[in-house]
């Protein structure tokens, strides 16, 4: 039977790399789909996703590739096509992010498993979300119990088998030590169009300011708040008839809209880091 694979590669950037990898996939019995590439002159690194079809298994590909990760220094990753992504997503208050990927999913537009919701507060605060079975973890935090809830969260992710956290509007700043243990793997949506307006209200200071766009962004999480690589962002026009309150309501649909884009491109190996940015290959 026919089956659809994703190979995604990085190395130092150097002639004979794309020979190399359609070669070996040629050699494996593959049919290249879709191929995307960028070589970053500023770090002289070069990156590529590659789509095939093989009848079967791609006999030897493995090989082939540990070969040319010895020669080119390489970093890669096969992933098998029907593969879904297990997500763990972290909420707060505001569900409509989590109602979104929730629909999403079921939909079948994001291949993923969410494995389990964490909420700082009761399930009764989800207003608008059906998780049907999806496990509900009521997660309170204080100041004085922040350790203990972080050290709950990682044990989630190890139990549950998470490959990816989502932040899909969690308003709790995560420590050092729960960032770097998420490091790559988890990714947050700001309400706002970073670098401005960084912090929790940032609809009131964009208020404040009398901007004329709103946006929203999609970062992986670091340590420094809101500074996290950034994997998507989207705007739109408001005016002086907008109060804070309009500001939050039409910010919404950009926030679901641009953390859904983004968890999507991660999800189907097309976001790569590359240093404090990401390269991604968008659909
Ligand atoms: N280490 C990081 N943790 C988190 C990040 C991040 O980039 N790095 N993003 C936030 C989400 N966020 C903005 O997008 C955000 C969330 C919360 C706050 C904040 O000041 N929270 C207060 C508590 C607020 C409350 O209880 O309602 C706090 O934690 O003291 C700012 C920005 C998610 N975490």
């Amino acid at each position: 039977m026919t089956k659809t694979y994703t190979l995604v590669v990085s190395c130092p950037d150097r002639p004979g790399i794309v020979r190399g990898v359609s070669g070996a996939i040629f050699d494996a019995g593959g049919n290249i789909l879709d191929s995307r590439q960028f070589d970053d002159r500023e770090t002289g690194r070069f990156f590529q996703r590659v789509v095939f079809e093989c009848p079967g298994a791609p006999a030897g590909l493995t090989e082939a590739m540990e070969r040319l990760a010895g020669e080119f220094a390489m970093d890669w990753k096969l992933i098998p096509g029907e593969r879904k992504t297990r997500v763990l997503i972290l909420v707060s208050k505001f569900d409509h992010c989590l109602g979104y990927l929730l629909y999403k999913t079921r939909m079948g537009e994001l291949p993923m498993d969410i494995v389990g919701i964490a909420c700082n507060h009761p399930r009764e605060a989800l207003a608008v979300s059906d998780i049907g079975g999806i496990p509900f973890h009521h997660l309170p935090i204080t100041k004085d119990t922040k350790p203990a809830q972080e050290a709950r969260i990682k044990a989630l992710v190890d139990e549950t088998g998470a490959e990816l956290v989502i932040l899909a509007r969690y308003m709790q700043i995560l420590s050092d030590d729960l960032a770097s243990f998420l490091s790559g793997r988890c990714i947050n949506i700001h309400h706002s169009f970073l670098p401005s307006f960084k912090g929790a209200k940032p609809y009131h200071q964009a208020h404040a300011r009398g901007v004329k766009m709103i946006g929203a962004t999609a970062h992986y999480v670091t340590a420094d708040l809101d500074e996290g690589p950034i994997i998507h962002q989207a705007t739109e026009a408001v005016s002086h008839e907008d109060r804070p309150d309009d500001l939050v309501r039409k910010g919404r649909e950009i926030e679901s809209r641009v953390l859904g884009r983004a968890v999507g491109w991660h999800i189907t190996h097309r976001v790569f880091l590359n240093g404090a940015k990401t390269i991604v290959f968008a659909n």
